[in-house]
């Protein structure tokens, strides 16, 4: 890290800063009613904007929006209604969906709105010059982003605004922001590239690869050496948890100020010791595939030829042993019934 890294000086966005006008009188098509749609969806009709739920004929998703009190449409009904049309299917589908039901739909002076900047960014998604093209990135999986708002609380997110042809677009995407509720906790400026590699990094390197790598590596590596799965998936997997929540609350200087000094010092020697200099230069080629496109192009080729690796890989990921440990753990201790409700109010079928 050198010195100007050090300084935090993006542009960070507050309620006060919205202006809820610039998005009051418009109709908003959330297409998708999976992870961020269904969150979306309740927030901005919570929030007082006329929502409509663009689902296939035949979805599973439509008895879910329904039941939340929403109007539904095809997605090509939605999209011609609309003012806004918040593309919010997987990232993989979007191009589809995007010709056959949006593109045909679209009016000069419309707004294209993301949640993740792949398709623009990777150019699989070329709007006309005369729309707004906006993202609000919610830095957060989709189920927190309701059960957030529910809760008078926030969940961050980032503002990007890709074409401005009316002239609002920034105001109409801050107001979309804080209609989700993401102003609540603070919202980032930043541009489609930054958005879109970095998150595709860190999801990739951190939160969802590393961190699940780390800890198979880690119960895999205490059940060979003859140590009980049950002893293993606590060490490695539970307690995790509790340790990122101190990370969240209050940085890394929480999380070493409440460990012990013996775990804190066997933490600071044996850290870079497991994640040594070749992690770093493994992140560093990952961070450069996302960067020259080669990630995006293989995961294109990979949907097109129907998926045959990430099938294989999803099966081996839930046939892993720490899965089945898992689940009869946390069916054996309390913490798992608070958890249940949680999960039962956030509950929403793809
Ligand atoms: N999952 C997250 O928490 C998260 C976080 C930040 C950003 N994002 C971004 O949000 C966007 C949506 O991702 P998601 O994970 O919420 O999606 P998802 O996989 O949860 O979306 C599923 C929804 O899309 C619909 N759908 C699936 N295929 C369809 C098709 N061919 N035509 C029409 N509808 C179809 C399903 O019926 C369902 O309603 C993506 O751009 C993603 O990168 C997601
Ligand atoms: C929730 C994440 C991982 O942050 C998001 O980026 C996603 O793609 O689901
Ligand atoms: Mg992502
Ligand atoms: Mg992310």
């Amino acid at each position: 890290m050198t010195e100007d890294t050090q300084t935090f000086d993006s542009t960070v966005y507050y309620d006060e800063d919205a202006d809820e006008e610039a998005i009051a009188h418009e109709t908003v098509a959330v297409l998708g009613y999976g992870s961020q749609g269904h969150a979306h969806a309740q927030n901005l009709a919570d929030s007082g904007v006329d929502v409509v739920v663009g689902l296939r004929e035949g979805s599973a998703s439509r008895a879910a929006a329904e039941g939340d009190g929403l109007r539904v449409a095809t997605p090509a009904e939605a999209a011609a209604e609309a003012d806004i049309v918040s593309v919010l299917v997987p990232d993989t589908v979007q191009p589809d969906v995007y010709e056959n039901a949006v593109e045909p739909n679209l009016e000069a002076g419309d707004t294209l709105q993301f949640a993740h900047g792949f398709n623009i960014h990777y150019n699989q998604i070329q709007p006309p010059a005369d729309v707004d093209v906006t993202m609000v990135a919610p830095k957060s999986p989709g189920h927190l982003v309701r059960r957030n708002y529910e809760n008078d609380e926030g969940t961050p997110g980032l503002l990007a605004v890709y074409q401005d042809a009316t002239g609002d677009a920034h105001a109409q995407g801050l107001a979309y922001a804080a209609a989700i509720g993401c102003t609540r906790a603070g919202v980032v400026e930043t541009s489609f590239r930054e958005e879109t590699e970095t998150d595709l990094f860190g999801e990739q390197a951190v939160l969802c690869g590393g961190v699940t790598s780390l800890v198979k590596q880690g119960y895999e590596t205490l059940v060979d050496a003859g140590y009980s799965p049950e002893m293993a998936y606590f060490e490695c997997l539970n307690e995790l948890k509790l340790i990122v929540d101190l990370m969240y609350e209050g940085g890394l200087g929480e999380m070493w100020d409440s460990v012990s000094d013996t775990a804190e010092y066997g933490g600071l020697t044996k850290g870079d010791v497991v994640v040594d200099e070749h992690a770093r230069e493994n992140m560093e080629e990952v961070l450069e595939k996302v960067q020259n496109g080669q990630f995006a192009r293989e995961w294109i080729a990979e949907n097109q030829a129907g998926r045959p690796s990430y099938t294989q890989l999803r099966t081996a990921e839930k046939n892993h042993e720490i899965e089945a440990v898992g689940e009869e753990l946390r069916g054996l201790f309390a913490w798992q019934e608070a958890d249940d409700e949680e999960e039962e109010s956030a509950e929403v079928t793809a």
